[in-house]
């Protein structure tokens, strides 16, 4: 399923020097955001740093969402994460997408201008319309959780 969605493209870089927003198969899920950086960015172990993305979108509709997640082959090899571990954007936002970099791992990591560091998944929302009560019916689990079930 697709959905037009409004893209601002704030960085000149994109679409000369670096290619713009596009899923990289038919089947993606995720589309690569990319470090809009003005220099090369050494991320020591630990560090967390706020990288811009030169785009913005608005997704317009409140019956969605967007998820910005790690790239799994910076995070499992690299440990190159999110600060933030999963970034939500709003369907209201209209701002530069950013992506907080995590180095989880253990040794320091360099990302390039135009470095692809982590990526956007379009997702549908529910909202709750909440009513208001003091009981529940009784559900089979009840209050249990945190393990109630047991692990094997
Ligand atoms: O990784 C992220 C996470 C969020 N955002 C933007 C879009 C999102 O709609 C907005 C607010 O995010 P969130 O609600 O998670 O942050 P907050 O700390 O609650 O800020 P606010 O008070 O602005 O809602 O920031 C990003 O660009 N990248
Ligand atoms: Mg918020």
């Amino acid at each position: 399923m697709s959905q037009k969605i409004q893209l601002k493209l704030l960085d000149p870089r994109l679409g000369r020097d670096y290619p713009i927003p596009a899923y990289a198969t038919e089947g993606s899920a995720g589309l690569d955001l990319r470090a809009m950086l003005d220099e090369p960015l050494t991320l020591e172990p630990g560090a967390t740093a706020l990288i811009k993305t030169g785009i913005a979108i608005y997704i317009g509709d409140p019956g969605l969402a967007a998820v910005i997640l790690p790239r799994s082959g910076l995070g499992h090899k690299h440990g190159i994460v999110l600060g933030n571990l999963v970034g939500l954007i709003d369907s209201d936002y209209q701002g530069e997408l950013m992506v907080s970099c995590w180095n989880r791992g253990q040794t320091a990591f360099e990302i390039a201008p135009g470095e692809r560091i982590a990526q956007l998944v379009l997702v549908p929302v529910v909202r709750a319309d909440f009513e208001f009560v003091s009981d529940f019916v009784a559900s089979e689990r009840g209050a249990g959780g945190f393990g109630h079930t047991g692990r094997h």
